[in-house]
């Protein structure tokens, strides 16, 4: 199975924020707002950030996806597009 790239969790989380499926978390953490997705973002910046201090090289890159997940929320909550963001790397 490929591996799901940056851009396709972004599409994927694009098509579930606008059907809005029954059980999905991201739609769940929309609803919250962007007060509440901050608060998760920094969480699992602090969990990544620990994980690749004193865990495994699996635990840390499990962190580490978590931690991109909840940065795309954000940039869902907020209405950036991957281009708005990239135009500044
Ligand atoms: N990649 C992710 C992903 N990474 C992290 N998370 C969520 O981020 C949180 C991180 O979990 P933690 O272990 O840090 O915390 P926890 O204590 O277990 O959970 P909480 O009590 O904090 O919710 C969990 O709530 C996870 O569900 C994710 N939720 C969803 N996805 C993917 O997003 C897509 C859409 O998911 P749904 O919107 O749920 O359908 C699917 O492809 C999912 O695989």
């Amino acid at each position: 199975m490929p591996v799901k790239t940056f851009e396709d969790l972004f599409a994927e989380l694009q098509d579930k924020a606008a059907s809005r499926p029954a059980g999905s978390g991201t739609v769940a953490e929309l609803d919250r707002g962007v007060h509440f997705i901050g608060k998760k973002l920094v969480e699992e910046a602090a969990e990544a950030w620990m994980a690749c201090e004193h865990e495994s090289d699996e635990a840390a890159c499990e962190e580490l996806s978590q931690l991109l997940y909840h940065v795309q929320v954000m940039m869902l909550a907020k209405g950036y597009s991957l281009e708005d963001v990239y135009a500044h790397l």
